[in-house]
Parts: C-alpha cells; sequence; structure tokens
C-alpha cells in the first residue's frame, strides 16, 4: 500500500486531488500570438496553461522567451502556468542540444514567471538533473514526460515507468502513448489504474492519443490521472478534444469524486 497522494499546488490550484484539472497548450511564435491565445481561453474552465516554447520563434533567444514569459504570465495573473519544451523527438517542434534545453529549463525554473516546469525524462542524464536542482532552489515542481508515438508499451512497462519517475523524485509522473487498438486504451488506463492504486505517492497523468484514445482523456479520472489536456483553436497532440466539450465531459463523469478509495 503507497502512502497517500501528496496533492501538487500550484497557484492554490490542487493537482491530485479532486477532479483532473484541465489544462491546454498555447502554441505561438510570437508574444502578440501567444497573448491573443490565452486571451480566447478566458471563460472556458481552463485550470492551468502550458507554454509550449518549442513553437516560439525566438527559442534560442533567452531573453525574449523570459520577456515572452513576463507578458503571459501577468496575462494568466491567477491561472497557473506550465512551461514546456517538447523536442521533436517527443512530438514536439524544438531541435535544441542538451545544454541549450537545460539552461533554457533551469532559466525559466528560476525566474519566477513559471509555476511548473516538464521535463522529457528520456533526456540526457544531466540536463535532467540540472532543471530538477533548479526547480527545486526555487520551490517549483517538475513534471516528467514520457511520450510514444508510435505504439502502447505492456502494461508492466508503463507502470514501471511511471514508477521509476516517481523514484527518481519527480512531482508529477505523466505518459503518453499512441493507441492501435481498443485494446491499447485499455491497457493504459489499467496501468494507470494500476499505478495510482498500488504505487503512487504523488499525482500521475496519462493519456491514450489519437481519436482511439479519446476516452481515456474524458475518463482518466476515474483510474487516477489527475489532469487532463484539451484545446482552445489548435491542438498540442492528437486525439485532444475542444475543452468546452471536455468540461462537460467531466462534469458528466464527475471523475474527481468517483475515483475509488484505495484498500
Ligand atoms: O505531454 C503533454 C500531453 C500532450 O502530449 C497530449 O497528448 O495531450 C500535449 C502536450 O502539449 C503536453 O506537453
Amino acid at each position: 500500500m503507497p502512502a497517500p497522494i501528496t496533492p501538487v499546488h500550484v497557484k492554490g490550484t490542487p493537482i491530485g486531488e479532486g477532479r483532473p484539472k484541465i489544462v491546454v497548450s498555447v502554441t505561438g511564435r510570437t508574444t502578440a500570438a501567444l497573448l491573443e491565445q490565452v486571451d480566447a481561453l478566458a471563460g472556458h474552465g481552463v485550470d492551468i496553461v502550458e507554454w509550449r516554447v518549442d513553437h516560439f520563434g525566438a527559442l534560442a533567444d533567452l531573453e525574449s522567451v523570459l520577456a515572452a514569459g513576463r507578458e503571459l504570465a501577468a496575462r494568466l495573473a491567477d491561472i497557473p502556468l506550465l512551461f514546456t519544451c517538447r523536442t521533436s523527438a517527443e512530438g514536439g517542434a524544438a531541435e535544441i542540444s542538451a545544454a541549450a534545453y537545460a539552461t533554457l529549463n533551469a532559466t525559466l525554473a528560476a525566474s519566477g514567471l513559471v509555476d511548473l516546469v516538464d521535463v522529457e525524462y528520456e533526456r540526457d542524464g544531466a540536463a535532467v538533473e540540472r532543471v530538477l536542482a533548479a526547480a527545486r532552489a526555487h520551490g517549483v515542481p517538475v513534471v516528467a514526460s514520457y511520450h510514444d508515438f508510435g505504439k502502447t508499451p505492456a502494461r508492466g512497462e508503463i507502470v514501471a515507468r511511471l514508477c521509476a519517475m516517481q523514484e527518481a523524485g519527480f512531482d508529477v509522473c505523466k505518459i503518453a502513448v499512441m493507441p492501435r487498438s481498443a485494446a491499447d486504451v485499455l491497457t493504459l488506463l489499467d496501468a494507470t489504474r494500476t499505478m495510482h492504486e498500488d504505487h503512487a505517492d504523488r499525482p500521475l497523468i496519462t493519456m491514450s492519443m489519437g481519436p482511439l484514445g479519446l476516452v481515456s482523456r474524458l475518463a482518466g479520472g476515474l483510474v487516477g490521472s489527475a489532469a487532463t489536456f484539451g484545446m482552445v483553436g489548435e491542438a498540442s497532440a492528437p486525439g485532444q478534444a475542444p475543452v468546452d466539450e471536455l468540461s462537460a465531459a467531466l462534469r458528466l463523469l464527475d471523475a474527481g469524486s468517483a475515483v475509488p478509495a484505495r484498500g
């Protein structure tokens, strides 16, 4: 029996407690485009905004990234900001060296502008350690991410990966995989349930991507997934539902309160 789940609080939003939190990504190439995307989120019940900085045109210029981050944070006010630089290996747009990746994430973690930082779990170990250390020093929780756009690994492999993320000290453990069949979607959901019930002491986020996996984005709360990614305008990964329909489905399922107590 694992320890109880310790929620991660970002600007008062408890990830891992209550219903799954709705995350929407902004992917603008410029600060103006990012602010326009943020403005379009108003009134849609978004709990957390993810800045997919890998789409930002001036990614290589740290000062420009910081300047955009200042404007985004000011515009978001009370809404927490998750900072993510997704590289091409994990389905993103950034082609970036391990050293530049570490500097970017460590600088943003230390900037006071972002509330959570995403780290690709399979990246160069030294880069991951640098980001973790900077985030720890500034009290910023870190989300570990792993993507497989080609397949859904076996249940035991998904659970082992989530356990390894937890053991490595990440605050939130996230896995996104691609299903090729309905059975794959069930595998992801069952791996999430197993992790949540038997191993996890911190929030998990999991999803089965693409149209086949949509049900996991709606009903993941039932098996212990603490957040779900929806979209306003443009999806940041295949299979995301429009945020209004996503929130309506979550309300209908009331998935947060349906998570069975462990033990
Ligand atoms: O890791 C994730 C999850 C995601 O890939 C999805 O499938 O919704 C979308 C990404 O923007 C985010 O960083």
